[in-house]
Order: C-alpha cells, then sequence, then structure tokens
C-alpha cells in the first residue's frame, strides 16, 4: 500500500504549469527523497498533498483514501516552509497552543515528548523571535510530530541547520521511520545529507517526475569506480587503456569503472613506472546521479 498516491495531479497558477501530470508512489514506511531544481514543483505538490491547494486535475490518495479523509488527515505531519509560531511566545507556549487546537489528550505530556524528541527541552523557555534558524526548523519539526502522525511531509526540513543540527535531524527521522514506521515525504536541496536516509526518491523537473525508485535502485545504477590520481595522468591514461576498458577524466584524476580493485591498478601503473599519487575505491553517490539524470534527462541511462 502506498502512504501517498498521486494520479495525473495538475496544478497551474495562472496558466502556467507547476505539477504536471504526476503520478507519485510513496511507500508505506518508507522515507521518500523528493528533489528537483528550484522551482521545479517539490513545494506545490507538498502543499496539494497537505490540501493547502487544490488541484486542477488529479486525484490524491492517502493509505488508500481520498486526501480529504479527516481520518486521515488526522494521522499526517506537516512542515511545509518555515514554521508558524508566535513571535512573542516561548517553545513551550507555541507547541502547546498547537497541541491544544490539534485537540491532543495530555497536551502537556505531548509537548514533553516532541521536545525531547527534537532534542529542545532546554529551549522550552525561550521566545521563539529569539531562536536560531536551527531551533526553530527543529521546532517545526516538533510540531509536525504532534499526536505522532504516520506520515510526515517535510518540506526542506534541514535547510539553515549546522552539522550538529542536522544531525539532530536526521537522527529524529530514521528512529520515527525505524522505531516508530511512520512514513516520511521529505524534499531536501541537501543531497548529501539526504542520502543518509532516503529508502526512495523521486526527482521532479518542471513540474514532471522524471525517476521515482528505490535506493537500490539507484545503487544499482551508481556504479563503483577506482579514482587515481598519477604524476602523468595523460600517460597513465594511456597505459591503463591497454588494460581496462572504462576510463573517465575527472577530478584532476582518472576513474576507472572496470571491475577491479585499487591495489591491482596501482600495481599495474608501478609496473609501468608511472607514480601514484592518490587511489580509493568509490561509488557514484546521488548528487552525481542527480546531475547526470538532469542532464540527460529523457534518455534511458543504463549506466549512471
Ligand atoms: N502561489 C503561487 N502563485 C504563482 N506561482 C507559483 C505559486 N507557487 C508556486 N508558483 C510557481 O510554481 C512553480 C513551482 O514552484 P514550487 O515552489 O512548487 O517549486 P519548488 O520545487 O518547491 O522550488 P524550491 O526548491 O525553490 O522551493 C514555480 O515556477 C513557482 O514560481
Amino acid at each position: 500500500m502506498y502512504a501517498i498516491e498521486t494520479e495525473k495531479l495538475s496544478k497551474s497558477f495562472r496558466g502556467i504549469s507547476a505539477v504536471d501530470d504526476l503520478d507519485l508512489h510513496v511507500p508505506e514506511g518508507s522515507i521518500y527523497g523528493f528533489i528537483g531544481e528550484n522551482g521545479s514543483g517539490k513545494s506545490t505538490t507538498q502543499k496539494l498533498i497537505c490540501g493547502l491547494l487544490v488541484p486542477n486535475a488529479g486525484d490524491i490518495r492517502l493509505c488508500g483514501k481520498h486526501y480529504t479523509d479527516s481520518e486521515i488527515r488526522s494521522r499526517m505531519g506537516v512542515l511545509i516552509e518555515s514554521p508558524g509560531c508566535f513571535p512573542n511566545s516561548t517553545v513551550w507556549q507555541n507547541l502547546m497552543m498547537q497541541a491544544l487546537n490539534l485537540g491532543i489528550e495530555n497536551p502537556k505530556d505531548e509537548v514533553v515528548r516532541v521536545l525531547k524528541v527534537v532534542s529542545m527541552t532546554g529551549a522550552s523557555a525561550r521566545k521563539f523571535k529569539e531562536c536560531s534558524l536551527g531551533m526553530k526548523q527543529r521546532l517545526g519539526v516538533a510540531q509536525a510530530l504532534l499526536g505522532r502522525p504516520r506520515l510526515l511531509v517535510l518540506d526542506e526540513p534541514i535547510n539553515g541547520l549546522d552539522a550538529d543540527g542536522m544531525r539532530i535531524v536526521r537522527e529524529t527521522l530514521v528512529n520515527l521511520n525505524s522505531q516508530e514506521g511512520v512514513t516520511i515525504f521529505i524534499s531536501s536541496h541537501i543531497l548529501g545529507e539526504l542520502s543518509k536516509i532516503a529508502t526512495h526518491y523521486g526527482i521532479l523537473k518542471d513540474g514532471k517526475l522524471i525517476r521515482e525508485m528505490p535506493e537500490s535502485a539507484m545503487s544499482d545504477e551508481c556504479r563503483d569506480f577506482v579514482f587515481v590520481k598519477t604524476n602523468d595522468n595523460p600517460r597513465a591514461r594511456l597505459v591503463l587503456s591497454t588494460k581496462y576498458r572504462e576510463i573517465e577524466d575527472k577530478d584532476d584524476g582518472l576513474r576507472i569503472y572496470d571491475e577491479t580493485e585499487s591495489a591491482n591498478v596501482a600495481g599495474f601503473l608501478f609496473e609501468n613506472g608511472i607514480a601514484v599519487g592518490e587511489i580509493s575505491f568509490n561509488r557514484v553517490g546521488l548528487e552525481e546521479y542527480y546531475v547526470r539524470v538532469m542532464s540527460r534527462q529523457g534518455e534511458e541511462a543504463s549506466h549512471v
């Protein structure tokens, strides 16, 4: 079953298409990384799913039910753009107001719980306007967690966070997903961070979904390679081409995509009188995969 499924979802603003015929499939229990360039339609899609915008066409189903179903909606937590908070109220007061609005039983206990989850217990007396950007983002996540939602829709929740703030949000999301089975639909431009947690990906371009796949399928498309820097890369390339078929110039060095090991490449270069300055075994990461998919969009990339 899909936690979120859209069928031919479309939205335009004053005749300009923002989301175009979108068929999205977010499996239950997944952490679905939703990526795309600025203006590709990620926020619009998330707003449509959360009922903050009305589609021009298409359908949205949440856990098999129409997205307007109130029971399903009550199991959703949302952070879209910046958290809606009162600047002169404290972190505690803002969360309490939200908990009361949501009609949560034992709101105090629930606020204590979510503050703990995002590691903000010590900041509960701080006014919202005095919070750092990182604290505000984490408060937004805490708001989204009120009432123990089964589905979280998060728009750029790690934007503006420092490394520690990112780690806290990342660990929070992974724990919610692995321990409580919460489905997380998350957009982010910080691909390195997203790749640490996502189980599925959807790539959006100009309002259209150009790729959708589980992380394992993306890993299969991302290839292993040996990266080597030498004292003479052009000669190293010539020498290596007598033994290896797929060699690429990249980052002041050479990549060898053939199935081999660093030690074999180093040994072969050494035998041929070429000094190796740096050698490592690597894999194409999400950022590079994304750049390549975007640049060859429309083509079927069998090897990325
Ligand atoms: N309320 C609106 N009125 C008019 N145009 C809008 C509105 N909201 C979004 N758009 C347009 O729709 C397109 C998609 O915007 P959207 O914010 O969904 O993209 P995005 O992928 O979330 O971008 P970003 O990564 O910069 O947040 C853009 O061209 C944007 O200008």
